[in-house]
């Protein structure tokens, strides 16, 4: 059975599982949301146009966007502005360029982690998990990579993949069994449990509307608006699905 609490990176003062912060290219509207995933982050990366967001989210306040110096920038960079680029680069930010046009900003970045965690620096071989914010709405087909990020991933099961946005936490799970541990406090009451890559056959308990055995595909039942009903849900599929929750107003 595979654990999860995907809202620990939000509640813990520390995490219990390392990871890397990717910010992507969208609005920092919950600058709660990304204090907290920045100050326990290991690593902090700003995909392409996401080191623009960063740079804009302290616009009223040049000393506090000193503080929030990503290890950083990293992509194919025909997002980031000049005037931002100069800037972080005038703070010894390392900003990197990968010209690749088969993969995301995203994707670069992670490829970026993977070369960290292999380099001598990280004598421990540490591998870390993975946060991106502020991840999904936005475009749609943005919206659709960043899921085929988490499929991608699915198979390195030492480490979780999370993504983050104002409204949601969502992961992937894999065939198996899973238990989710959630914290109704920050998250709930809605979730959705969701076979964006095919077909599946899904038992569930600790919502308000359960599946035994059931065979879900679109154009046919896809578990939308359901509940939570406990702190914890299980999950048996027998391919991947992706699990979302909400988030609530109020998290950090
Ligand atoms: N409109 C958007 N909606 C949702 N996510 C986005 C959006 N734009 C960018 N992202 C995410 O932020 C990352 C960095 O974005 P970037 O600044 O490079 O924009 P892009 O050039 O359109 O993205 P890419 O080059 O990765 O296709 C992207 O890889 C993607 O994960
Ligand atoms: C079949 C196919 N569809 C779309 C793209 C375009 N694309 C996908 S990721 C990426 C990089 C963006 O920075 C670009 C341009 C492709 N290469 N192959």
């Amino acid at each position: 059975m595979r654990q999860w609490r995907p809202s620990d990176v939000l509640s813990l003062e520390k995490p219990l599982r390392p990871y890397a912060l990717i910010i992507l290219n969208q609005k920092l509207n919950r600058l709660d949301i990304f204090k907290k995933l920045w100050s326990e982050a290991s690593y902090r990366f700003c995909a392409d146009g996401g080191a623009n967001r960063l740079y804009d989210a302290f616009e009223d306040d040049v000393e506090l966007r000193e503080k929030y110096l990503p290890h950083a920038v990293h992509g194919d960079l025909d997002s980031l502005r000049k005037d931002v680029r100069d800037y972080y680069e005038s703070k010894n930010v390392e900003v990197s360029q990968d010209h690749d046009q088969n993969s995301t900003d995203f994707m670069k970045c992670i490829s970026l982690l993977r070369k960290k965690e292999t380099s001598d620096k990280n004598k421990d071989g540490i591998k870390y998990d993975i946060v991106a914010f502020p991840a999904l709405g936005g475009r749609f087909d943005q919206t659709i990579a960043s899921i085929n990020q988490l499929y991608f991933l699915k198979d390195e099961t030492d480490r979780q993949t999370l993504l983050v946005s104002d409204e949601n936490l969502t992961i992937l799970l894999d065939e198996g069994k899973h238990r989710i541990e959630c914290n109704r406090q920050l998250e709930g009451p809605t979730c959705g449990i969701m076979p964006l890559g095919g077909p599946i056959v899904l038992t569930t308990r600790g919502l308000r509307w359960n599946l035994t055995d059931y065979p879900c595909h679109f154009g046919g039942m896809v578990s939308t608006s359901n509940v939570l009903a406990s702190d914890i849900v299980e999950i048996e599929t027998d391919k991947p699905v992706v699990w979302t929750v909400e988030l609530k107003e109020d998290t950090c």
